[in-house]
């Protein structure tokens, strides 16, 4: 049986302290505190943070900068106490987050510090490390508890002092050091430690990351994570989140990649789209991609997407992206389907009003310096009849706000919905164009949907009626469309979306609805509010986050939907496979065969896929893991502690 590993054959991680166990270097946050009560002290706290960076650089000697510190701040002990109190709030995200680690391995992970016994000791005292698995420095006081100095017999108040002090523990077995500083490589580049991490979480420290490349002992640490992952300690991830890759295209809000950013992981963004090539580039090694409506991920970017778990589409539309070929290959589709809805409606019936006003065309004339004031050709949206096209979130949402504002609705669709208000349904979309003053599209951008509206629905409106497109640029005929308003038969119209659509700020913009009358085009921004994208940024960077932490796949669009808890103090495996028989009953042998133990099992199914999360005892075997990830039908497996 696979458990914990042992301790006896993990290697001895030594942490630095400041800005490695901690996010901070103690010496400032003393050097704020004391400043804070005294802000004469100003002077001080900027010299204290310029000999810290040296010292922390390789720029000047240790011993020297720390002597110099201490007799700048010359603390009392209790503003010592008071900094250990600060810094237990200021420990390191993922070393927080592994505190059991350090519970199961009592003694195999230990502090080397330039710092000081004094503060150090109660801070990582919470993480169960002992007086004697700490090296540090001690102060010296005088008779009033002010600290003067540094004992100078302590190899640490010296340069070079790590490497000399680590040699009185006669640690048995590897020794591997993990520190943000130049002073932590030095103990690797001594001889002190069989490996060396360059800790980038809090600080990355140029001349300390370039140290460890060309060398196979050392590499550089996003999170404790990952070193807990190489040394093959069981941490509180079975994948380093600091080694998972996320991709954001299109500008997707700040408030996503923060939440992302926050869980540890490695994201990166773009302003623009792709296209299909660098997209195919741009995709190696991702595990999560952000998109909006201009990425079109197509069958041969999935096929080139070798690390990919989940798409994440900040928008309601989903129609550009191969749903079946991400089906097929068990990735994960997410999109946030209601976080704009209202800011397209709001924009439709301002666009109502404004069209049925001919405000449009009358202030163009005014920027030309021409005052038209008539009321020719212009009316109240009051007691008309406006026509829905497609009544699902949009659609019905608009149904509500057109109604408040005295119209009548009309509505088709091709699935059966519930009506809003007093709107009403037709079965019939020639018998709605027929009646409708204002006919406004909101179907879904599935393929079928092309063209949906050419000529002969035009032909078939109201003459002047007015033509209002937010949906998707393909379902219309745009040719029909510009010859429509030409012959006057359309009296205005807004269009929002459009079947080419250039895919950065950067590309050009061309129509045959340019120049047209009485026409008001925008660049796609129905559903670009400030409200509606930080809405989108917080929905669909949850409903990622919770696929790839627990995998919960409520809001899929494609994964049979489960809502699952969080992963604690158990095993999750989660399988995904090709929707064919026989799966489970395979799955069910192997956990029988192993005697897995199971806490919790679900299946959901859909056309294509199988979903089936099971929940062990934290006792397994790897083989187990090694015949569920090779059943028939397999397309992805992952364990998640
Ligand atoms: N302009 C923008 O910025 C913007 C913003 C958000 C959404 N959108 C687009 O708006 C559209 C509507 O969004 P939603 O959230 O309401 O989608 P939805 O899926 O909730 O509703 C679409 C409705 O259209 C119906 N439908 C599909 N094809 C039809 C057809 N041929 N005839 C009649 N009914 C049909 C469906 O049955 C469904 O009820 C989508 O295309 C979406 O991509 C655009
Ligand atoms: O599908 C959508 O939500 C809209 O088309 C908006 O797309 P966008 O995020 O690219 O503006």
């Amino acid at each position: 049986m696979h458990m914990a590993p042992s301790s006896a054959n993990l290697a001895t991680l030594v942490l630095d302290f400041d800005s490695t166990f901690t996010k901070v270097e103690a010496l400032d946050v003393l050097a704020e505190q004391l400043f804070s009560s005294d802000p004469a002290r100003l002077t001080d706290l900027n010299a204290i943070k310029e000999l810290t960076e040296l010292a922390m650089s390789g720029e000047i000697g240790f011993g020297e900068a720390l002597q110099k510190r201490i007799q700048i701040l010359k603390p009392s002990r209790e503003d010592i106490a008071g900094l250990a109190e600060t810094l237990k709030r200021q420990v390191s995200d993922s070393i927080g987050r592994n505190l059991k680690v350090f519970q199961e391995h009592p003694g195999k992970i230990r502090i080397i510090s330039g710092g000081f016994h004094e503060f150090i000791e109660p801070v990582v005292a919470d993480y169960g490390i002992k007086a004697e698995h700490v090296l540090a420095n001690r102060l010296i006081f005088d008779d009033n508890g002010i600290a003067t100095g540094v004992e100078q017999d302590n190899p640490l108040s010296k340069d070079g002092g790590k490497i000399i002090a680590l040699q009185s523990w006669a640690v048995s077995g590897q020794v591997v050091m993990i520190g943000d500083g130049w002073t932590d490589f030095e103990v690797f580049k001594g001889g002190g430690a069989d490996r060396f991490y360059a800790f980038v979480e809090n600080i990355s420290r140029e001349k300390v990351v370039a140290a460890t490349t060309g060398n196979e002992a050392t590499q550089v640490a996003a999170s404790f994570d990952e070193v807990l992952h190489n040394e093959g300690y069981e941490g509180r991830y079975s994948f380093p989140r600091s080694r998972m890759k996320m991709l954001m295209l299109e500008n997707v809000h700040p408030v996503a990649i923060a939440h992302f950013r926050e869980e540890g992981y490695d994201v990166s963004t773009l302003k623009g789209a792709l296209d299909e090539d660098a997209l195919i580039e741009a995709i190696q090694g991702v595990h999560v991609l952000g998109i909006r409506s201009k990425t079109n991920v197509t069958r041969k970017v999935l096929d080139a997407a070798d690390k990919l778990m989940a798409i994440g589409a900040f928008c309601i539309g989903t129609n550009q992206i191969d749903l079946k070929a991400a089906s097929e290959k068990g990735v994960a589709v997410f999109n946030a389907p209601y976080s704009n809805t209202r800011s397209v409606v709001e924009m439709v019936m301002g666009l109502t009003v404004v069209l049925t006003r001919n405000i449009y065309s009358k202030s163009i004339q005014m920027h030309t310096g021409k005052w038209d004031k008539s009321a020719t050709g212009a009316h109240e949206v009051r007691n008309k009849t406006i026509g829905i096209i497609g009544y699902g979130a949009i659609g019905s949402q608009l149904s509500v706000l057109a109604e408040a504002f005295g119209m009548r609705v009309i509505y088709y669709d091709v699935a059966e919905k519930l009506t809003m208000g007093n709107a009403k349904r037709y079965r019939s979309l020639d018998a709605l164009l027929a009646e409708a003053d204002v006919v406004s599209l909101h179907v879904d951008g599935r393929a079928e949907n092309k063209n949906i509206f050419g000529k002969a629905q035009f032909a078939k409106m109201k003459d002047g009626a007015l033509f209002i497109n937010l949906s998707r640029g393909h379902v219309v005929d745009i040719e029909a469309l510009a010859e429509a308003i030409r012959s006057k038969k359309i009296y205005g119209a807004g269009v929002d979306v459009f079947p080419e659509e250039p895919r950065t700020n950067d590309d050009p913009f061309d129509s045959p609805l340019m120049g047209l009358d009485n026409v008001i085009l925008s660049p796609h921004i129905g559903g670009s509010t400030e409200e509606a994208q930080e809405a989108i940024g917080e929905f669909a960077s949850e409903r990622l986050l919770n696929f790839i932490s627990r995998g919960d796949t409520t809001f899929s669009v494609n994964m049979p939907n489960v809502q699952l808890s969080e992963v604690e103090g158990r095993h999750r495996f989660l399988h995904i496979h090709k929707n064919v028989p026989g799966v489970m009953a395979s799955i069910n042998q192997i956990m029988a065969k192993y005697n897995l133990n199971i806490l919790a099992q679900h299946l959901k199914t859909n056309e294509q896929l199988g979903y089936v999360i099971v929940d062990v005892d934290r006792g397994y075997s790897k083989e187990a893991l090694d015949e569920l990830r090779a059943v028939n039908g397999t397309l992805k497996f992952r364990s998640l502690v």
